[in-house]
């Protein structure tokens, strides 16, 4: 659905040229949820405003919903969605209203847009306030009309740009369902975002840019993975016995011992938890408690850039 080669764009600013993206690939494949994750400025939104066909490539190529990127735009702009960061719609409109138009707007007949904003406003659970102007709207019902907005024309690709940035975790975890229901019929999403959980949340596969490259990609479990595998840490009143059967691990990693507390990390934490508690018990290591923690995306994050990517996005 996605097939980006060397995609890169440059800009000038005050005389300085800004490498804002440096040569990315991207692939997606029909039906993927693929979240576009990094820091602020890391070149997210750049990116999709390239494949949306709102800035043009300095150096690189892609076919976007089967069009080409460059020599094609019109036919890319037919066949996505585009939802960018805020709000887009009027105020002043109703909600009905300013679906109808917008299904107009793509081509659509006068019934058929209206059978459409019908269907949609049902579904994004916009019904009971389909007669209430859009500046009325509290930020998560103004998210959903977005999307509803975004996806009128029944496109195959969506392109969601930060898609719950300021609102609340209700309306988060709302947003999500309704993203989730939209993928589960068919459309396929590419979806930058700089929060974590969201990523883990809602992704098939990730790809993490930083300074304008991709830095990793794979499955949210896959790139957990990547970074040194899960900790696992038990209390236990025999320290010393407890943390010579802990080195014995298979593929157990960075031991320590701290007071009555031992932790290592190994590659899948809950595949040697049935060998050490046995360990531990024919040793007369007695347990207090035992913990296994994957690790995070901030992890990865952390792993491939050395910088904590929860941190910069709070910043
Ligand atoms: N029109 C422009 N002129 C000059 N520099 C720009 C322009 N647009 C973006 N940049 C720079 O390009 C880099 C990437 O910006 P971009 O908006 O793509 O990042 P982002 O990952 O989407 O960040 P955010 O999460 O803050 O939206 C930044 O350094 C930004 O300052």
């Amino acid at each position: 659905m996605i097939k980006a080669r060397g995609l890169a764009r440059q800009f000038r600013a005050r005389g300085h040229t800004v490498d804002a993206v440096q040569g990315v690939d991207i692939d997606v494949s029909r039906g993927e949820l693929v979240g576009f994750l990094g820091p602020n400025g890391a070149g997210k939104s750049t990116t999709l405003r390239m494949l949306t066909t709102l800035l043009r490539p300095t150096a690189g190529e892609a076919v976007v919903a089967g069009c080409d990127l460059l020599s094609d735009p019109a036919g890319v702009r037919k066949r996505i969605g585009y939802v960018a960061q805020g709000h887009s719609s009027g105020d002043e409109q109703k909600v009905i209203e300013e679906l109808v138009l917008q299904g107009r707007f793509y081509g659509l007949a006068a019934g058929e847009s209206r059978r459409r904003a019908d269907e949609l406003l049902e579904r994004f659970d916009l019904t009971e306030i389909a007669g209430r102007t859009a500046g009325k709207l509290s930020g998560g019902q103004k998210r959903r009309l977005d999307i509803a907005m975004g996806v009128i024309h029944s496109p195959e690709l969506l392109f969601l740009d930060e898609p719950s940035t300021g609102l609340d975790p209700q309306s988060r975890s709302n947003l999500w369902d309704r993203i989730r229901s939209l993928r589960a019929t068919g459309t396929t999403i590419f979806l930058t975002t700089h929060y974590l959980d969201e990523a883990d949340a809602l992704c098939d596969r990730i790809l993490v840019i930083d300074h304008g490259k991709i830095v990793a990609e794979g499955t949210p479990d896959s790139l957990k993975n990547q970074v040194a595998g899960d900790l696992v840490q038990f209390e236990t009143g025999a320290p010393a016995a407890a943390a010579e059967i802990a080195a014995k691990v298979d593929g157990a990693q960075e031991l320590h011992v701290d007071g009555n507390t031992v932790r290592f990390r190994v590659a899948k934490g809950d595949t040697v938890l049935p060998l050490l508690l046995r360990q531990l018990d024919q040793a007369d290591a007695s347990l207090l408690s035992i913990q296994v923690h994957r690790p995070t995306l901030d992890d990865v994050f952390l792993t491939m850039t050395g910088r904590s990517l929860r941190e910069e996005s709070h910043a």
